[in-house]
């Protein structure tokens, strides 16, 4: 898929996988989410050591082209890269972007995460991000430690999509969309939901309401 169609897909729930090292039921629940309508997927997996992580890697790669999914790998352009990923999505601990698009080229989808300040936002922008990510929006049990971003982030236009995070469910989503989030990326509210599938299409519902 080239960049500019990969950009039309940047809207919607964004699924992020969550820290998991058995395999087999990670990729069970990506299914399940893929099958409820995702349509974009990060890789995310604290835990995992490089080998498991270009394992799962590989493996969720494989698993969102069957669905026609855009597959992103988190913090590690080179993961992204040795398993062909859609793109990369790069924290302030990440590298630059300037580094990550001469190595993945200018095909891929690069998404930079700005927390709560715009001006980082629109600096990623001039670098070549594909969409911008802010957040925590509300509290977060995966990163209780998130630094909290404002509404009013989500009103501004960037000129890409923009991605909201952070601690959001099928409650709280409708403000952040009704503000201006092109995306919502989720991890716990989809992958602990006891019905995943279930739980992946209600979101997209979400979303049909805008
Ligand atoms: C879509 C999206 N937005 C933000 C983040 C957070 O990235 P980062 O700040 O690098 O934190 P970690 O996820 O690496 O802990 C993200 N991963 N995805
Ligand atoms: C990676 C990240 N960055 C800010 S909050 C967060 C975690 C999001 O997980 P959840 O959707 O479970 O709050
Ligand atoms: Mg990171």
């Amino acid at each position: 898929m080239s960049r500019k169609i990969l950009a039309t897909k940047l809207r919607g729930l964004y699924a992020i996988t969550p820290d998991c090292n058995d395999t087999g039921d990670l990729l069970h629940r990506v299914r399940r989410a893929l099958a409820g309508g995702v349509h974009m997927l990060q890789y995310r997996n604290k835990l995992a050591n490089t080998t498991l992580q270009h394992e799962q890697a590989l493996a969720l790669r494989g698993l969102t082209r069957e669905f026609g999914a855009v597959f992103i790998v988190n913090d590690d352009a080179q993961l992204a890269a040795k398993v062909d990923a859609d793109g990369v999505h790069l924290g302030a601990d990440d590298g630059e972007v300037a580094a990550a698009r001469a190595l993945l080229g200018a095909e891929k989808l690069i998404g930079v995460s700005c927390y709560n300040r715009a001006e980082l936002a629109r600096q990623a922008v001039v670098a070549g991000a594909d969409y911008v990510a802010f957040g925590a929006f509300f509290s977060s049990s995966v990163k209780p430690e998130a630094v909290r971003a404002e509404l009013e982030l989500l009103r501004q236009d960037y000129g890409v999509p923009v991605v909201a995070i952070g601690g959001i469910t099928l409650e709280n989503g409708g403000v952040l969309i009704e503000a201006g989030a092109d995306a919502l990326a989720v991890i716990s509210a989809v992958f602990a939901a006891s019905d995943v599938q279930q739980a992946a299409q209600d979101f997209s519902k979400l979303f049909s309401k805008a």
